[in-house]
Parts: structure tokens; sequence; C-alpha cells
């Protein structure tokens, strides 16, 4: 006996550019992510469409609802979220993910410009998923890349007869920084607590003396939950973006930690999550 298994659909990756002309205009630049589920046997077993509000159309939502404005990437996926599933009879399940691009305003002579903007590194995150009854979020950064010039090392680590690496008490430490938060309610303030969310990851990165990505991963998590009271879980993927000491003593030079060679493949991944006590269950894991 053959079944359909769980399944979902929706429109990947609509691009949507806001500007709101107020007196300097302000632009929200977004990649919004519909993903729906629910009641669609037919549509997989006999091609009965009825219950299919088309991907088409889920894009076309996400342009119409930003004539309203936009807010916060929260704000905006919690609002779709709801609508898919409060209007349309099949859909039981909808998660919204929200991905901004930031920018920040050009000065000129120490002027803030009034439409012009340059990009600027990391992307804000923000996923809300919505049954009908509970709605869940979870916020986030994405290649938000930082690197200490020392204060790292590692050494203590197992051997065996494959083990080459030679123990350092003094290194690079470069990450990538992807991390995801989820919010205890659906009414964190949204604005503030990303900004703060990112300036401990950021702070915990710079202040922490590092043993192991794995150490500066936790020290990243704690801080964040030590600080933002509306978190109750952090997940953290760190790749490792070794910067090897180049030898160059074939040329009569020394090299006391001053030139390297910034690999990028392979790398190191570490991954992790760090969570309140007693945090309750997230009832999708939809992240
Ligand atoms: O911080 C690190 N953690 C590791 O697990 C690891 N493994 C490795 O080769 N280098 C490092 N660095």
């Amino acid at each position: 006996m053959i079944k359909l298994g769980v399944n979902q659909y929706g429109k990947a990756e609509t691009r949507l550019v806001r500007v709101d002309r107020g007196d300097r205009h302000a632009i929200t630049d977004l990649n919004v992510t519909t993903t729906l589920a629910g009641d669609l046997d037919a549509t997989h077993l006999t091609g009965d469409n009825s219950g299919v509000l088309p991907t088409d159309t889920q894009k076309n939502t996400v342009y119409a609802f930003a004539r309203d404005g936009v807010g916060e990437p929260e704000e905006f996926g919690l609002r779709l979220a709801r609508h898919f599933v409060d209007t349309t009879p099949t859909i039981t399940r909808a998660r919204v993910r929200v991905e901004q691009y930031r920018w920040e305003r050009i000065t000129v002579d120490g002027e803030p410009a009034h439409h012009s903007f340059a990009r600027a590194a990391g992307t804000r995150t923000a996923t809300a998923t919505y049954d009908g009854t509970t709605a869940w979020v979870v916020s986030g950064v994405e290649d938000l890349t930082v690197l200490n010039t020392t204060g790292s090392e590692f050494h203590g680590f197992h051997r065996d007869r494959y083990t080459t690496l030679a123990e350092t008490t003094d290194r690079i430490l470069a990450t990538a920084v992807s991390a995801n938060w989820r919010h205890e309610s659906t009414d964190s303030p949204w604005a503030e607590s990303f900004r703060d969310a990112r300036a401990h990851l950021l702070a915990a990165f710079a202040e922490t003396h590092s043993r192991s990505l794995q150490q500066t991963l936790h020290a990243m998590g704690e801080r964040v939950l030590r600080h933002r009271d509306e978190l109750v879980e952090v997940r953290l993927a760190l790749p490792n973006k070794h910067h090897f000491l180049v030898d160059l003593e074939p040329f009569g030079l020394d090299n006391p930690g001053e030139v390297f060679f910034a690999a990028d493949r392979p790398y190191g991944l570490i991954e992790g999550t760090v969570l309140r006590d007693g945090a309750p269950e997230e009832g999708l894991a939809w992240w």
C-alpha cells in the first residue's frame, strides 16, 4: 500500500521592496517565503485543485499586504500567516519566513542622505507560524561575519592516528553567524528585541576568551537569554572560517602571527542550541 505522506507548498522567495516616502525616504527590502499545509490530499491524489490557494495568489498577497505598510518582519509574517489560515478553508497551518536585507542610510558631509542607501552586512530573519489557534515566532540573523584577531585558543583535543592539527593558544577566530531565537509569545518588542539580541551576540563573541568555537557558541546564546526575557531558545550555526598562519621560513622570514591564509573550504561547522530552563516546548518544530 502506498500513501501520501506529509506535504506542504507555497511561494518561495518573493522579493519585495517597499519605499516609505516620509520626510526622509526609508526602504524595507524583503525576501518572503510562504508555506501552507492542510487538507491537500485531493490535489495530490485526484488532481482536484479546489482546495489549493495558488502560489501565485500567495505572492500577490505579499505585495497587496505591503501596500498598508510592512512594519517589523515578525509582524508582517504573522499578518500573512493568520490571513492564509483564516481565509482558506483547506489550510490549517501557515509558515511565513521573512528575510530582511539591511540598508544603511548614506551620510554626506556628516548629513544623512534623504533617499540614498548602502547595503549593510547581515540579514535579519523572522519566521511566523500559525495553526489556527496558536502562533509562534522565531527571529534571527544570517551571514553576520565576525572575527577576533586574538583571544582564541584550541588545544587539549582528542588525538588519534589521523590527527595532525597543532595545538594553539593564539589564533584568529572568525565565523559567519547564523542564529535563530524563539520568542515566548507573539507580543515581543520586535525591533528592540532584534537590535539587542544581535548586539549581545556580537558582545559575547568579542568578550569571550575562546577555548573553542563551541564554547563561544554557548556564551553567545547564554548572553542573549540572560538579557532578553522574551526569548526562550537560541539556535546557532557557526562555520569556523579558518585562518592559517603562512610559513614564511622558505623566504628567510619569520611570521609572528601577522600573515594568514584565509581558507574558504572545508570549514568546521559548529551548531548548538541554548535553552532557558523550563522553556515552554514549541508545538511545531518549524524553525
Ligand atoms: O573551535 C574549534 N572547535 C573544533 O571542534 C575544532 N576542530 C578543529 O580542527 N579546529 C577546531 N576549532
